[in-house]
């Protein structure tokens, strides 16, 4: 059984712009179906406003999903109201995006830790063991040293490893990290993902990694999951669909990346022109169309391209493959 099963999973946001018009959708997720197994690192990608966060944030049911299922070892969560949630939020963990933001200025670190613990009910001593150990793990040490310190007071490295043993101190089965580097100095992302990484492997954690950033995506991921305008449009083993990317638009986001061979650096690269479309009135058949350079007039313009299992594991959603 997989740890977690998301089925059709939709998350539109309502907008209404006046008093007579009628209520009309962001459609930030519009559709999405995968499943995880216990222990997996799965990488979501795709550009700004392509719905990342809207999925991470839905599955953690920090959002109400609009339909579909989400099934999380076995137990349907898509509308258990609040009240019978406290086991799925005692499972469930998120590394945010912006250290700076998301760690109370007006606490120490040591209540910062303690924080989730207390509300277990953990005893008081057991937490103060807790705190130094998670300390340890995320390399802040000596522990004692860090205790008495408010956010302000550490490098932004430093803030980011207190949101990792915050997200971890309670040993959750699954996690949600949102782009949990991008804020941090280039030269200490590494360090971080491969943190996240040993942490993860070695308390068999479950983790969305959530990044517009596909390079930093192979320090830890085994799986990767593109999206596009609020769809998959890509799906498989990372090392795969690295290998040999399917979709026209994850060979864009590939061949963007920086090359290290100083002989391809006047190479031309073939991404394509233009912006995301709209999520309220995303472009008919493949949203990727009026992007892509091989759109095949009068299909992908007019009907959508499912999600189909082209090899192994390799699922891809265009019309190339579709035929
Ligand atoms: N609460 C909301 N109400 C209305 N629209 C929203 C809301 N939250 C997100 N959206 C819209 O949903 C779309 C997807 O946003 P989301 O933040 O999930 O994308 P993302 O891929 O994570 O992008 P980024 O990397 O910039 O965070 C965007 O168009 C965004 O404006």
């Amino acid at each position: 059984m997989s740890l977690l099963e998301v089925k059709e999973l939709k998350t539109w946001f309502p907008v209404k712009r006046g008093l007579f018009s009628p209520v009309r959708y962001v459609k930030a997720v519009d559709g999405v179906s995968f499943s995880m197994e216990k222990g997996e690192v799965l990488a979501v990608i795709g550009e700004s406003g392509s719905g990342k966060t809207t999925l991470g944030r839905t599955i953690l049911r920090l959002i109400k999903p609009t339909s579909g299922r989400i099934v999380f070892e076995g137990k349907d969560v898509t509308y258990l109201p609040e009240s019978e949630l406290r086991w799925y939020r005692f499972s469930t963990a998120m590394v945010f995006q912006d250290p700076f933001s998301s760690l109370n200025p007006y606490h120490t670190v040591q209540y910062i830790l303690e924080e989730p613990l207390i509300l277990r009910g953990v005893d008081p001593k057991e937490r103060y063991e807790f705190v130094i150990k998670a300390l340890e793990e995320v390399k802040l040490v000596p522990p004692e040293d860090f205790l008495r310190k408010y956010p302000h007071m550490l490098s932004g490295g430093q803030r980011q490893r207190v949101g990792i043993a915050r997200a971890l101190i309670t040993r959750p089965k699954f996690i949600v990290a949102d782009e949990p580097v991008s804020m941090l100095d280039v030269s200490i992302r590494a360090e971080i993902l491969s943190l996240m990484r040993s942490l993860q492997t070695k308390y068999g954690i479950t983790m969305m990694y959530i990044t517009h950033d596909i390079a930093t995506a192979k320090y830890l991921s085994d799986k990767i999951l593109v999206m596009y305008a609020g769809k998959v449009v890509e799906y498989g083993r990372f090392r795969d669909v690295i290998k040999e990317p399917l979709h026209p638009y994850t060979q864009a986001l590939i061949e963007a990346l920086p090359d290290p061979d100083p002989s391809n650096r006047f190479k031309v690269r073939k991404v394509p022109p233009g912006e995301p479309p709209s999520l309220l009135n995303p472009p008919s058949g493949c949203r990727f169309h009026p992007r892509c350079p091989y759109a095949i007039k009068g299909k992908c313009d007019k009907e959508e391209p499912k999600l189909i299992e082209v090899k192994s594991g390799h699922y891809v959603a265009c019309w190339l493959y579709n035929k």
